[in-house]
């Protein structure tokens, strides 16, 4: 082969890998580090055998499928929400098709707000697996209502289950991982954790709080390189999440809608499993054009701040005609599914 068909060859290859790597961009559903870690960083399936893990909200969405791929992986895992029979359900899932013991999943049932509760329930947990390699700080509630309508209340429960809830039951756990220097404190946040979300004003906020709270805490562990506080800021995911969300009182919820059009819960929990071994300390895992937005936020704020005004119109629209406030998603995957 001559030089310059040697060159062809080589310039094909690079335009052909540039081409694969913009397809992946445009398509992108994490961030750039979280893709990276993808795609040449450490597998879950090498590193979380045999590893304790505490998920809490483990009896729907995000944390009952993270439940799901962490026992398929040999972890060994820690079920707490609420609900008993919901978490001894999730239980019976995990046992299903592996070979893990009766013991090597335990439910815990816990309210996150009942903070008295938690040093019991961390004591527990030693007792029954001797240590907490991971904590996955995952129970928590939406808001699907605009401020002038809302209850203070509202706004006080937020704070006392995402905010307060989650650090107490962290100091408890992070306690242990210090006697160690060893352990992970995996929090799940959200993309509205750092950019403002119309109809989820105390949900934002809350989430906002704790993202402050872990990056100054990981700044106070800096003697103790052995654990990691990993921050994990998902945009739209199919689950319960809306169901569940906090409406204008304490006591009502939204009304039931169509979910279908936002993110797999698998994939989410996926990219999470991804971000939590590779120690990555703050990943966005969303689909288009969530993650770009998510750019633009960081590098063009007011240019941010006016598309937000732009497309908050839209969601307050949709709220207020009963369907879910993202729903103009829903048409577009629908037209891309049909066109394709
Ligand atoms: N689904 C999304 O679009 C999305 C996006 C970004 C972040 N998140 C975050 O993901 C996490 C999981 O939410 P999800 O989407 O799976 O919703 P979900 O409603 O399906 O699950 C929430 C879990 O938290 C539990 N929980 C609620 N109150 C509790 C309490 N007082 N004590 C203990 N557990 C309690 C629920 O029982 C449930 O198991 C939440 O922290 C949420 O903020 C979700």
């Amino acid at each position: 082969m001559d030089v310059s068909c040697f060159l062809l060859l080589l310039g094909g290859c690079v335009l052909f890998y540039l081409a694969v790597q913009f397809i992946r961009l445009v398509r992108a559903d994490g961030d750039l580090t979280l893709l990276w870690a993808e795609s040449f960083g450490k597998k879950p399936e090498s590193q979380l055998p045999g590893k304790v893990v505490w998920v809490t909200g483990a009896s729907s969405g995000i944390g009952e499928e993270l439940a799901y791929q962490l026992v398929n992986m040999g972890a060994l895992l820690v079920l707490s929400a609420r609900r008993k029979t919901e978490l001894q359900r999730v239980k019976k899932k995990c046992l299903e098709n592996n070979n893990l013991q009766e013991n090597d999943v335990l439910v815990l049932p816990l309210d996150l707000c009942d903070l008295e509760s938690h040093e019991g329930a961390t004591k527990t947990v030693l007792q029954h697996f001797g240590r907490i390699d991971i904590l996955v700080n995952n129970s928590g509630r939406s808001q699907r209502s605009l401020f002038v309508d809302t209850d203070l209340d509202v706004y006080k429960s937020l704070m006392e289950l995402n905010f307060l809830g989650t650090i107490s039951l962290t100091k408890y756990v992070l306690h242990h991982m210090i006697e160690k220097n060893q352990g992970k404190i995996v929090t799940v946040n959200s993309v509205v954790g750092f950019i403002g979300a119309c109809l989820s004003s105390g949900y934002s906020a809350s989430k906002h709080a704790l993202l402050g709270f872990f990056d100054s805490v990981r700044t106070e562990l800096t003697d103790y390189p052995g654990i990691a506080i990993i921050n994990i800021c998902p945009g739209p995911v199919q689950s319960q999440i809306v169901h569940n969300a906090f409406a204008e009182n304490v006591a009502k919820t939204p009304e039931y809608t169509d979910q279908s059009h936002k993110m797999s819960t698998s994939r989410c929990v996926r990219l999470m499993l991804v971000s939590l071994v590779n120690d990555l300390n703050e990943t966005w895992i969303a689909e288009q054009p969530f993650i770009t937005f998510c750019y633009i936020w960081q590098y063009a704020p007011t240019w941010a701040l006016w598309l937000t005004n732009k497309i908050a119109k839209r969601r307050i629209q949709n709220f207020k005609s009963g369907m879910d406030a993202d729903s103009y998603l829903h048409k577009k995957k629908t037209k891309t599914t049909k066109t394709s």
